[in-house]
């Protein structure tokens, strides 16, 4: 993918090809696609993070609750998003002992019964334990700084989302 490809991309197109950066979140792509030409891929991320940051608080917690806890219930049922299950499987979550899988789901259950929006990270840039080094941690915050840093997980995945979509080598024909 090219920003020249992007920047002549019409709505549809656009939010076909950027519509999970965030986590079905398509709105925020749609938002931003009248932001369009972008100078360049990092002035295309930049849109996309003004936007998140010039939401009030029930936005951004809004955005938190359209992530799937890990290894939880969408795992098991199969109903992940492609991008979900890949960053998943990378951090070996798709592959805990029943034991793993059990201690996360706990954890992650104490985490939203605290805050109401579940615990978010970004998992392809951890492994297992530490998800569940951090998950323990991160329990002790209070609300608004696990807003915060909820947040700033949000964009670490979008960042890696981002680079997916533009080092993807589109075959040309024969
Ligand atoms: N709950 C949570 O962090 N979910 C996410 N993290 C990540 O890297 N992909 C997700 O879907």
């Amino acid at each position: 993918m090219d920003l020249n490809a992007v920047n002549s991309m019409n709505y549809e197109e656009f939010v076909d090809i950027f519509g999970n950066v965030v986590e079905k979140c398509p709105l925020i792509t749609g938002a931003i696609w009248s932001k369009c030409p972008f100078s360049s891929v990092a002035d295309l991320e930049a849109s996309i993070y003004e936007f998140i940051d010039s939401l009030p608080s029930s936005g951004k917690e809004g955005i938190l609750r359209c992530h799937p806890d890990l290894a939880g219930r969408e795992l098991m049922s199969g109903t992940l998003t492609p991008e979900s299950l890949n960053e998943q499987n990378q951090a070996g979550l798709t592959s805990l002992s029943q034991t793993d899988r059990e201690a996360l789901n706990v954890l992650n259950s104490q985490y939203k019964t605290k805050f109401v929006f579940p615990f978010v990270i970004c998992a392809k840039m951890s492994d297992k334990s530490q998800i569940i080094e951090e998950l323990k941690s991160r329990l002790q915050n209070n609300r608004d700084e696990e807003l915060g840093i909820g947040i700033a997980e949000v964009k670490k995945i979008c960042h890696l989302r981002l680079q997916d979509i533009f080092l993807k080598v589109i075959p040309t024909k024969l």
